[in-house]
Formats: C-alpha cells, sequence, structure tokens
C-alpha cells in the first residue's frame, strides 16, 4: 500500500465512530420515541454487524492513528450543526452523517481489506433503507407524507437502485408460484445465495394475481441488496412499488414506460441485434437484456443471436454503456462461454428454477460470475 498507512487508518477509525453513534442516535429513536422493536432490533444488528467488520482491521493501529487534538474538523463548526428543531431533524441529521460515514469506510477500506469494504457496502444499502423507513414514519406522523401510504416496497431511491444496478451479475426470472408463501420462500433462498436482481415473469396468470405477488414481493425484497423488476407490465410495477419493469421489443416503447415511471424506477430492455443495443440505451433503457444465447427451456425462439452477439455488444462503442446481462439457456455447462464473450453479468430462469437446490444452483453461478471478475479484472 502507497502512502502512509497511518492516515487510512486515523480516517477509517473517525469514519467507524461516527457511523457507530449515527447508528446508536437513530436506534434510540426507533426504540424509546416509536417503541418500534423490529426497527431497533435492525439498527442494533447494524452496530454489530459494523463492529464485527471493524475486526477485520489492525486495532492497535486504528488506536494509535487516533489524534483528537490535532484534529481541525473540531474547530470547524457550522451554525446549523447546532440547530435541531425537533426529533426529525435529529433523524435526519443522523442518517446522513450514517450513510456518509459508511461510504467513507467503504473506499478507504479499499486500501486495506476489499472484503471488509464489500461488508461495508451492503452495511450502507440497509441503512439507506431504515433510513428512509423512520423519516417516512415521521413524516407520517406529521400528517406531511406525499408519498402513497399503501404504495408497498417503494423505500429506494432512483440513486440507491441505480447503485444496486451498477454491482448487479446475478439476474433470476421467476414466476408467480402457487401461493405467495411459496414464491417468498423460493426468492428468499435466491437473495441469501446472492441473487442481485429478481424478475417476476409470469405469462399464465391474471393481472390481479401478478399485482399481489408484486406487492408481497416488493415488501419482501426492501429490506434486502435484490431489486425486483416485474416484466412487460409498467401499470403493476408502479403499483406495486417494485425497482422497474423489462421491456421486450412488443412492450410499451421505453420512452412512454419512462413517462409513466419516472426517473427514479429502472427500465430494462430486451435487445437481439446491435442496432437494438443502440436504440434502447438510446432511448433511456437503464440495463439490457442480449439474447437469446443458447435453447433453454423457458422460452422457444426461431432465431439466436447466440455468442457472437454477445462479442458484438461487448466491443460495441456505445457511448453511454449500461449493465448489459446474457439471457437464454444459460447454466453452469455454458457460462464459460458467456464469459469468454466479455459478458459478467447473466440474467437466467431455467438453470435456478429446475435445480434441485436453487438457492445452491444460484450461489454456484454467482460465485463463478465473481471469481470470473476477479481473474478478467473486470472494472
Ligand atoms: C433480463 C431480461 N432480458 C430479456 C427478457 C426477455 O423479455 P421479452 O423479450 O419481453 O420476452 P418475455 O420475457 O416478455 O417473454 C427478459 N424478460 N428479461
Ligand atoms: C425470457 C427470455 N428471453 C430471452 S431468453 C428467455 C428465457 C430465459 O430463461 P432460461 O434461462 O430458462 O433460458
Ligand atoms: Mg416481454
Amino acid at each position: 500500500m502507497n502512502g502512509n498507512p497511518r492516515v487510512v487508518y486515523r480516517i477509517l477509525d473517525a469514519s467507524a465512530n461516527r457511523a457507530g453513534e449515527g447508528l446508536r442516535t437513530l436506534e434510540e429513536y426507533a426504540r424509546f420515541a416509536r417503541d418500534d422493536a423490529e426497527m431497533s432490533a435492525e439498527i442494533k444488528s447494524l452496530r454489530h454487524d459494523l463492529a464485527n467488520l471493524m475486526k477485520r482491521l489492525d486495532r492497535d493501529a486504528l488506536l494509535a492513528a487516533r489524534n483528537v487534538r490535532s484534529d481541525v474538523g473540531t474547530t470547524i463548526q457550522t451554525k446549523s450543526e447546532y440547530q435541531r428543531t425537533d426529533t426529525l431533524d435529529v433523524v435526519v441529521a443522523a442518517g446522513t452523517r450514517v450513510a456518509q460515514s459508511m461510504r467513507c469506510l467503504e473506499e478507504y477500506g479499499k486500501i486495506l481489506d476489499p472484503e471488509f469494504s464489500k461488508g461495508i457496502e451492503s452495511l450502507r444499502y440497509r441503512v439507506y433503507i431504515v433510513a428512509a423507513n423512520i423519516e417516512r414514519s415521521l413524516l407520517r406522523d406529521r400528517g406531511t407524507s406525499t408519498a402513497d401510504d399503501q404504495s408497498p416496497g417503494d423505500v429506494r431511491t432512483g440513486p440507491q437502485r441505480r447503485d444496486l444496478l451498477a454491482g448487479a451479475m446475478l439476474y433470476a426470472l421467476v414466476d408467480v408460484f402457487n401461493t405467495a408463501e411459496k414464491l417468498l420462500s423460493h426468492c428468499d433462498q435466491l437473495t441469501q445465495s446472492g441473487v442481485d436482481i429478481i424478475q417476476l415473469r409470469d405469462k399464465n396468470t391474471d393481472d390481479r394475481t401478478l399485482y399481489e405477488r408484486s406487492v408481497v414481493l416488493a415488501r419482501r425484497l426492501q429490506s434486502t441488496n435484490t431489486l425486483l423488476i416485474i416484466n412487460d407490465r409498467t401499470d403493476i410495477a408502479i403499483a406495486a412499488g417494485a425497482d422497474g419493469v423489462h421491456l421486450g421489443q412488443s412492450e410499451l416503447p421505453i420512452r412512454e414506460a419512462r413517462r409513466m415511471l419516472g426517473s427514479d424506477r429502472l427500465i430494462g430492455a430486451s435487445t437481439h441485434t446491435i442496432e437494438q443495443v443502440h436504440r434502447a440505451i438510446g432511448d433511456g433503457a437503464d440495463y439490457i437484456g442480449c439474447g437469446p444465447v443458447f435453447p433453454g427451456a423457458t422460452k422457444s425462439f426461431d432465431h439466436f443471436p447466440g455468442v457472437e452477439f454477445l462479442g458484438q455488444v461487448h466491443s460495441s462503442t456505445v457511448e453511454t454503456p449500461r449493465p448489459a446481462f446474457a439471457i437464454g439457456g444459460i447454466n453452469e455447462h455454458n457460462i464459460e462461454r458467456v464469459l469468454d464473450a466479455g459478458f459478467h453479468r447473466i440474467a437466467v430462469s431455467g438453470a435456478i428454477r429446475d435445480a434441485a437446490s436453487p438457492g445452491d444452483a444460484a450461489a454456484a453461478l454467482k460465485q463463478r460470475l465473481l471469481d470470473s471478475r476477479r481473474w478478467r479484472a473486470v472494472d
């Protein structure tokens, strides 16, 4: 590590203390002002998870680097930092402080321990959700909440969704299952196995069922780092509070869907030719699906752009590249050909759905993607 390690430890020490103090401030509110056991427990869990992650770092080096006396920050004061009109102000300031401190831990932690940094990234997303829930509960109390309180799962902001999308590698398509419980149980396995995006896609169900499953799944996923995308149906994606919609070549035009969805939700687009890639990105798609690559059991095709298309996409000179997911018949036996074409993001259905253990199948695919990304030094 180049430079002065003492500086890095000093920043990490200060950021960890600030994050812990801010979490405690949020926890006191959840516990004593709202009597909310679930919210308190989540914040307490965040504090403990942060403390456990900090154990990965050299404690003595952190303490040795601490130097309060020469900390110029102790004399830099702003008027507003000593003014809090009510608990909402306290909670908003604490939530902001925690998120900013987590970002510092994540960025400077990369110098010492990338795994530490990844752990902090996961905590950061959980902090966004907790802070949004606390703030929204306060706004509801005040009667100033503008959001429809019945809009389930609608707690992520646009930037948070795009943050999660940027790091997404494994995308799973699921159907509605016979019951909501079975769908949720299946998706719990997927989120715990590292699936980054779940798409609810079912051509054999009615609108009401698709909406109801979307609502319960959106609620379930809001406390995870997994995005929920609804296939085809922009209206249901909005109504259910999902993170976005996936549009094929025969669904709503992207620009029309964007008008309905706004910029805070995500739009994915199917592409089968390089011209469609350029058009989808030009029309504002946040990500693209590229395929079908191989024949699969979920959907039949007359034509397969195949791996060659993936190579074209990978080498295309799109001005504003977007996350691109290979899709179509991908499984553990042919994933290497997808990786060799330069892709490190895949969307799958059958490879997980039809596995003896969907969770294990998902975890194995995710590990292949992570290993490939590491060895191929993908940015
Ligand atoms: C991630 C992803 N990529 C492509 C598709 C295919 O969408 P589409 O062409 O609209 O076909 P259907 O899925 O609607 O049959 C997708 N769903 N997801
Ligand atoms: C919906 C869709 N669009 C292109 S391929 C495909 C099916 C993906 O499922 P599987 O991974 O089982 O081939
Ligand atoms: Mg479609």
